[in-house]
């Protein structure tokens, strides 16, 4: 079922990150709107993390603009953080706290108080009714990645922004996750992830960019970028087993080598 309905959620314009003389971020531009889930895919060091950053407000772009809900993240920030919920990394949260105090306590600096039964019956929802007493540090790799999507989703936002949040994940949790963000995208909210896997931008994303050295070097949904590269010379020359795939198309687009 197509839940898109081409209202920006996101929309990133002429965005430029610079790390010192370093230039991360060179001219990226897309949009994601609501019911979408949107990939950002990119060789190691390609700037999508930094462009994540620059959305999240963690650090500030030199030049370009950024809105979230028609909410321009420098003018109106405190609007536009609202309107988004951010996939936090395992270290971000405090070991001594326990799952049910993590929660009850971002709940609350998202400004949506929720009571212990409630926290419950969210922890019920991931199937990790027993972990409410648990510290964070206590909970498998998995079991914390689908605590940090709860917590990034408590004020059920608009935007929802997910760094690698597959990556180490087995097949049953990666499914799950994926039901998660299809969830999100039914109530017509948009995601934003990264991810290197291919198979996983191509079993849930609506859409992806795929950006090298800084700069996007195309957007299109997996199968408009399939059928549009199939017969580029760089894209047969590495695919494997006669059929071309995302894969095939990114490294195609992207070249071989390993980056620094
Ligand atoms: N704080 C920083 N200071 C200096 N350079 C940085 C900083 N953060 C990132 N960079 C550089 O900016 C470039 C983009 O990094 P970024 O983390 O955005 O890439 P990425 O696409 O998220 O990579 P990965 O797939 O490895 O996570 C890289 O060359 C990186 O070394």
């Amino acid at each position: 079922m197509n839940h898109q309905s081409h209202t920006p959620i996101l929309e990133v314009s002429g965005l430029h990150v610079y790390y010192g003389n370093f230039h991360a971020v060179n001219d990226v531009s897309f949009t994601v709107n609501a019911g979408e889930i949107f990939g950002f895919l990119g060789p190691n060091g390609a700037g999508k993390t930094s462009t994540l950053s620059a959305v999240e407000g963690l650090l500030k772009p030199r030049s370009g603009s950024i809105s979230v809900a028609g909410f321009d993240i420098h003018k109106q920030p405190l609007h536009a953080r609202a309107n988004m919920g951010v996939q936090l990394q395992a270290t971000s949260f405090q070991p001594e706290l326990t799952i049910s105090e993590i929660i009850s306590l971002y709940a609350g600096i998202y400004g949506a108080a929720i009571s212990y039964e409630q926290i419950l019956s969210i922890l019920r929802d991931i199937k990790l009714e027993d972990a409410a007493g648990k510290r964070f540090g206590q909970l498998s790799g998995g079991q914390q990645q689908r605590v940090s999507l709860v917590i990034a989703t408590i004020h059920d936002p608009h935007l929802v922004l997910l760094d690698e949040p597959t990556t180490g994940l087995d097949p049953q949790s990666r499914r799950q996750l994926w039901e998660r963000m299809e969830s999100i995208r039914e109530k017509g909210h948009g995601v934003l992830l990264t991810t290197h896997s291919m198979e996983e931008a191509e079993a849930v994303c609506d859409r992806i960019a795929i950006i090298d050295h800084g700069r996007v070097v195309a957007i299109d949904t997996p199968e408009a970028l399939i059928d549009h590269y199939r017969h580029d010379p760089e894209v047969i020359s590495v695919s494997r087993k006669g059929k071309i795939t995302l894969e095939d198309v990114f490294i195609g687009l992207t070249g071989r080598a390993i980056r620094s």
